[in-house]
């Protein structure tokens, strides 16, 4: 059977490396090209790449799927910072490229996915909830991806539930104080060296309080997440928003 052909943008990068070492090591995948920041674009087309990995940065992510859209190279994204603007914008390239999929992933770590179902669920069970999000010095933008994601899915569920903004008596703060509101949940950055990827979900209510936390220990943790990706997205055109929908999560439906 032929292999798939990976590229992966973004190759001398924390993630990137990472995903080198994982391409190279599945019997079932050829890297064919590993681009850097000076590479050009064409690299991939000229290596023939079907699935690009991309893990750049969020100013540089945009045009380099857009490239992979336009060249029918379907894309396993796992740079943040994807805008609902910039979202607009790639589903409209996707319009005009039926059968290439790009998927973007916030986090590919499975227990961060487990982390935001889970968060998900038990959204309409408390009053109060805050995500406190905690990383390594280098990491460009603030608050996480995940953190974003995870704010807005327990944002969506306390509305479907009917649920009030959560109370809070502060009426004067330093900025930043109370961290950035993401769909009425505050959620706070910290980046501390040591870290390298981790949440967790603080819910609380009368008299109780309950903790969601995942911790990723190094970047190995998200190569299974990348390497589903880059197997799946062949079969699935269009965008798809997070590793969830390649995942069975069947028993960890949302209402049933
Ligand atoms: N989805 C996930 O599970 C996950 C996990 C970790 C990191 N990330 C995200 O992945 C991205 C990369 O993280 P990192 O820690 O590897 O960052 P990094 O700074 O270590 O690596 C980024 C690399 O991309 C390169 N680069 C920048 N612009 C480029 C371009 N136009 N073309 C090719 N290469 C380019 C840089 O030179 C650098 O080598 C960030 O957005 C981060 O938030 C996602
Ligand atoms: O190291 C990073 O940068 C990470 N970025 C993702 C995010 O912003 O959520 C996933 C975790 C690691």
């Amino acid at each position: 059977m032929s292999k798939l052909r990976v590229a992966v943008i973004g190759a001398r990068g924390r993630m990137g490396a990472e995903a080198v070492k994982a391409v190279n090591a599945a019997d079932d995948l050829e890297l064919v090209a590993a681009l850097g920041r000076d590479d050009k674009r064409e690299t991939l087309t000229e290596a023939g790449a079907e699935v690009a990995v991309e893990l750049t940065h969020p100013d540089a992510s945009p045009a380099n799927v857009a490239f992979c859209v336009r060249h029918g190279i379907h894309a396993v994204v796992g740079t943040t910072g994807w805008s609902e603007e910039r979202l607009a914008t790639l589903r409209g390239q996707l319009a005009d490229a039926p059968g290439t999929g790009v998927l973007i992933a916030p986090n590919f770590g499975i227990g961060a996915v487990l982390t935001m179902r889970f968060a998900q669920q038990a959204a309409r069970f408390f009053e109060s909830v805050e995500i406190v999000e905690l990383h390594h010095p280098g990491k460009a933008d603030a608050p996480s991806g995940t953190a974003v994601r995870t704010a807005q899915l327990i944002g969506e569920a306390r509305a479907a539930a009917g649920l009030p903004a959560q109370p809070d008596a502060t009426s004067s703060a330093l900025d930043g104080a109370r961290g950035a509101d993401v769909a009425g949940v505050p959620v706070h950055a910290v980046r501390l060296r040591g870290l390298v990827a981790h949440q967790e979900v603080l819910f609380g209510d009368e008299g109780e309080t309950f903790t969601l936390r995942h911790d990723s220990m190094n970047r190995g943790s998200f190569m299974p997440g990348v390497l589903l990706g880059v197997r799946r997205i062949g079969g699935a055109p269009g965008l798809t928003l997070g590793l969830e929908h390649f995942m069975d999560l069947r028993g960890l439906d949302l209402d049933g």
